[in-house]
């Protein structure tokens, strides 16, 4: 049976599609092992009762004092409240007490991380679609509206319509930890075909989710924090590094390293040691990036990888640029193409059901009609035979008083 696609929460925010409270683990049956990731294995598994396919992390809490282990589920309690289409859904969580395990249960994204698919677009020695990558953009900006300012964005009517300022200070959210490998990528239904091994190179439909999120502030203070770091720091903002508090902007310059990688196929800032890359941040002097894409999207990258945070954009300021405009209405544009296919192929489904059930109708009339002239020829030839005047046969009858079934798909009701 056909279903349609779920409405994003772009145009109808706020929808829970799943459990939100802590869910035995028995509910769940583990299908693999995705992969590992510096705080425990993640394995894709299936919530039994909904049959919905989920990513299950697990976070050893053993050497947690109750503090920490008491933040780590305020945080989880903010990320569980943080529902956004372009932010990974966070559904429930639940303790193993013997193996001292945290499992935090969350949307399942087919399509891997960001981290994979720029290592597959180097592998291949090609670049990542200009397009591409205003998609993404946008759709991260998206995200990070949410985080930063605790609003939905409202989509856009026209590419000039003029955005109301955000206020201030409500709910904010702060990332402290974008990179590629904490940005998800996922289809409009989410299928897992022909994904495996990344070896599907359209990215041109992608649904970008930012993931991974505060995890690392909850377990600051553990011994943990150290292993989160164990990778150089690429995407961490001058002002992180030398310890000054972090703010919505430091997710900007992130996110500033992350597009500019995408284009590039490697980080702004390398060195071979630890001091050297401190010293390259701070400056914040970086190349261009390759003469492939446009001189918009150069000035973009370098607007948000800025030193200055006077001068270094919010995210409410780089949704108005124009370019991100274009990208969120071509995006918006796209997604209203595909629902008007998906209403065509329900119509087209829905006409093939009303010709069968004409033709069923069609046919039983004729019985009826073949019945009834019948029942009147016996009649009349009764009369015109002297026969004794009976009552009206039951064909006769029937034919007036029979109603016929009605269709068994009720159209009317269902999409009225
Ligand atoms: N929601 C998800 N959907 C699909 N794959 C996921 C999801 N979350 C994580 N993964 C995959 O699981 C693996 C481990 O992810 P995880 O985020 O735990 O670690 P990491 O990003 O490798 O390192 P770190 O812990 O330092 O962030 C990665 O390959 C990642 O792509």
């Amino acid at each position: 049976m056909y279903t349609r696609r779920p409405i994003p929460n772009e145009y109808c925010p706020s929808q829970p599609s799943a459990p939100t409270v802590a869910q035995p683990a028995n509910q769940f049956q583990v299908l693999e092992e995705i992969g590992r990731g510096s705080f425990g294995a993640v394995h894709k598994v299936i919530h039994l009762p909904t049959k919905k396919v989920m990513v299950r992390k697990d976070i050893k809490y053993g050497h947690m004092n109750s503090k920490e282990r008491q933040q780590l589920i305020a945080e989880c309690t903010i990320l569980s409240q943080l529902k956004h289409e372009n932010i990974v859904e966070f559904y429930s969580w639940d303790f193993n007490e013997q193996k001292e395990v945290l499992y935090l249960y969350m949307e399942y994204c087919s399509r891997g991380d960001l981290s994979q698919m720029i290592k597959h677009y180097k592998q291949e020695h090609k670049y990542i679609p200009e397009k591409v990558i205003w998609g993404i953009l946008a759709q991260l900006l998206m995200a990070l509206y949410k985080c930063h300012y605790g609003d939905d964005l409202l989509p856009l009517t026209t590419m000039y319509d003029r955005m109301k300022p955000p206020a201030r200070g409500k709910n904010v959210v702060i990332h402290r930890d974008l990179k590629p490998g904490n940005i998800f990528l996922s289809n409009e239904d989410n299928e897992d075909k022909d994904n495996k091994n990344h070896r599907n190179m359209d990215y041109s439909q992608v649904v970008v989710k930012l993931g991974d999120f505060g995890l690392a502030k909850s377990l600051e203070a553990s011994i943990q924090f150290a292993t989160t770091y164990v990778g150089t720091p690429y995407y961490m903002s001058p002002e992180v590094l030398m310890d000054h508090p972090y703010s919505p902007l430091s997710d900007i310059w992130s996110l500033g390293c992350v597009i500019f990688e995408m284009c590039s196929l490697h980080p702004p800032f390398q060195a071979k040691t630890y001091l050297e890359l401190q010293k390259k941040i701070k400056a914040g002097k970086f190349e261009k990036i390759p003469e492939y894409y446009s001189d918009g999207l150069n000035l973009m990258v370098h607007s948000m990888v800025d030193v200055d945070l006077e001068t270094r954009p919010s995210t409410f300021e780089l949704l108005q640029d124009i370019q991100i405009r274009t990208a969120r209405k071509s995006l918006q544009l796209e997604r209203f193409e595909r629902n008007l296919l998906d209403y065509e192929n329900e119509l087209v489904n829905i006409e093939k059901i009303l010709e069968r059930q004409a033709m069923e109708y069609e046919r039983e009339y004729s019985q009826l009609k073949e019945q009834f002239v019948r029942a009147v020829e016996d009649r009349v030839s009764e009369v015109v035979n002297g026969k004794k005047i009976g009552k009206v046969p039951e064909s006769i009858h029937g034919y007036y008083n029979k109603r016929l079934p009605r269709p068994a798909y009720h159209w009317q009701t269902r999409y009225r």
